[in-house]
């Protein structure tokens, strides 16, 4: 067997205790191949060994009878492996070290290693192993673990992808399906999408589905655009958004350009590093959204806190990743709690995002946001057009200067639109240094040179009081990892707009009002992944 063109995309690893009813181990890996799995391991955990030796046997038949032949492993086992004239071996920590592997096996067959450290990595490799896989990326039930065993994360398996930096294929396992296989890929992704992981192993996801062949379809189709076994030249390799938006289920709606494709790929890494940072994200909030609020924080991956009393926010800040100030129900005491967490904040780089709910309605909301803003400076003010165009008018820039008329607010809602958001949201962005971002059907978010216009969400978003709101929360999540709150404010705003189109779905019927929205749309940040996130970004952006 040529090692040289082995095909990790899809691995299948057996276990017969999770076939459905009426299976039988052969035909269901038998159906597998069909549907794509590229490589075999035969995992048996309690059979004799002349039972385990008959139930090889019967599938490197299988796997030898396929177009293009099916390479086939065996579990732990050198000596089933050696009686069978399996392909090769795949051991675990506490099995035969692998140069013993090696010496028996000699140098034709494959050798893979499970490994969950870097350490192991390299040891694995020096001793000869041909392919490695990683430790549970995600918690399962298919394996019993030791005790302490802490699965490694899509962050985790990515240290592992870069130390061993191409040296041998790298496949990750555990808890892995159709649900999130492309974004362990996307994951496990480096050095601009060049570099990354080889495939997946999964066990369950196709040996217990009643119809194997279908889920390793499903599989193999979304995990084989992210495959990286060697790396790409850079010359060859595509943009991370244009290789999801092509391989995608989804259609291209509009054409983007090189810069909106690559804003895209910024979002999509912006999402990738909130998932393995898990910020914690202070908020000092209102009343009428804080519970939405952290729950969106908690759907995405965020940890939120939310704290406005005087005696703790200091302290508060002081170990989060980012603050968000949102003056929706504003009283006196809120007020210095914001200056004294935020003037906290500041003296320890730790980024602001500012809502100014409201700022057109009253004096007392337009001066208390003036105020923070001059003091705090915070990163990103996102409100909507009223907002915007009240603390514009405050701060001296006139319709003339924007291009728009101002639009009027009514209580916390505006009425009317700009005829110019993008040159409102670019001055002002120059005035107050900061990133400024105008909700609405179509978001506008500027930081005085780029302006990005993010066309993604629905009416349904309109329904519910507060989703501008959450949008500002999830602005603090990315902003706590993201290098550039150009990018967190827009990634905000991709990510709740994509789910708002995903809770509303094209299954007619389900959404039946705003309460079937709201608990699908949290349902929806909850399964936000970077498939989902690249394929449907919709966006464009603009040097002024
Ligand atoms: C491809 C692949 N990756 C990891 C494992 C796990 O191997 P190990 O740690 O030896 O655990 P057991 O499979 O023996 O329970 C694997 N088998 N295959
Ligand atoms: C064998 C093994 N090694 C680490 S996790 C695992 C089991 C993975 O099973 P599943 O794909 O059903 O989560």
């Amino acid at each position: 067997m040529d090692k040289s063109i082995i095909d990790y995309t899809l691995y299948l690893v057996t276990d017969q205790t999770l076939l459905p009813p009426s299976r039988t181990l052969a035909e269901t890996v038998a159906a597998a191949i069909k549907g794509g799995v590229t490589l075999v391991q035969l995992r048996e955990k309690t059979k004799s060994t002349r039972a385990f030796i008959a139930e090889a046997q019967a599938l490197k038949l299988i796997c030898a009878s396929s177009t293009p032949r099916t390479p086939f492993l065996i579990n732990d086992r050198v000596d089933v492996a050696l009686a069978v004239d399996a392909d090769g071996v795949h051991v675990g920590q506490d099995d035969m070290p692998v140069r013993d592997v090696r010496r028996l096996l000699g140098p034709d067959k494959i050798v893979g290693v499970t490994v969950e450290t870097v350490e192991q990595a390299h040891e694995a490799i020096a001793g000869g192993a041909d392919y490695l896989g990683t430790a549970a990326v995600f918690p399962t039930a298919t394996k019993k673990h030791a005790p302490g065993f802490a699965p490694l994360g899509v962050a985790g398996v990515r240290e592992i992808v870069q130390a061993v930096a191409g040296r041998v294929p790298v496949v990750t396992i555990g808890g892995i399906g159709a649900g999130n296989a492309r974004e362990v890929m996307h994951g496990g992704l480096w050095e601009e999408g060049r570099r990354g992981l080889a495939g997946v192993a999964v066990v369950s996801a196709i040996i217990a589905q009643v119809d194997p062949e279908a889920a390793a379809k499903e599989l193999v189709e979304q995990v084989r655009p992210w495959v990286r076994s060697v790396a790409l030249p850079l010359s060859q390799a595509p943009s991370l958004a244009r290789v999801v938006r092509e391989k995608s289920l989804q259609p291209i709606r509009s054409s983007m350009d090189a810069a909106s494709l690559a804003l895209v790929d910024d979002v999509a890494a912006a999402f990738t590093k909130l998932k393995a940072t898990k910020p914690l994200v202070h908020n000092i909030t209102n009343f009428v959204v804080m519970n939405d609020t952290a729950n969106a924080l908690v759907s995405i991956g965020a940890s939120p806190v939310m704290s406005h009393s005087i005696e703790e926010v200091r302290d508060i800040v002081k170990i989060s990743n980012a603050l968000v100030i949102n003056i929706g129900t504003l009283s006196p005491s809120w007020i210095a709690s914001m200056h004294a967490a935020g003037n906290k904040a500041k003296e320890l780089s730790i980024p602001v995002v500012l809502d100014p709910v409201g700022a057109g309605a009253t004096p007392f909301r337009l001066q208390t946001c003036l105020s923070l803003i001059a003091a705090l400076k915070p990163r990103v003010v996102k409100g909507n057009a009223g907002e915007i165009s009240a603390i514009a008018k405050a701060l001296g820039l006139t319709d003339t200067d924007t291009g728009s008329q101002a639009v009027e607010s009514r209580g916390v809602d505006s009425v009317g639109s700009l005829a110019d958001p993008g040159t409102l949201a670019a001055l002002l962005a120059l005035k107050t240094n900061s990133v400024v971002a105008i909700s609405g059907a179509i978001d506008v978010v500027s930081d005085g040179t780029r302006v990005a216009r993010v066309e993604n969400g629905n009416a349904w978003l309109g329904t519910l009081s507060g989703t501008g709101c959450t949008a500002t929360a999830l602005a603090g999540a990315f902003l706590a990892s993201a290098q550039d709150p150009f990018v967190a404010a827009v990634a905000a705003l991709v990510a709740l707009g994509v789910a708002a189109e995903l809770a509303a779905g094209d299954d007619g019927g389900v959404v039946r009002g705003p309460g079937t929205f709201k608990a699908r749309l949290l349902d929806e940040i909850y399964g936000l992944d970077v498939g989902k996130i690249s394929a449907m970004a919709r966006l464009s952006v603009k040097e002024r």
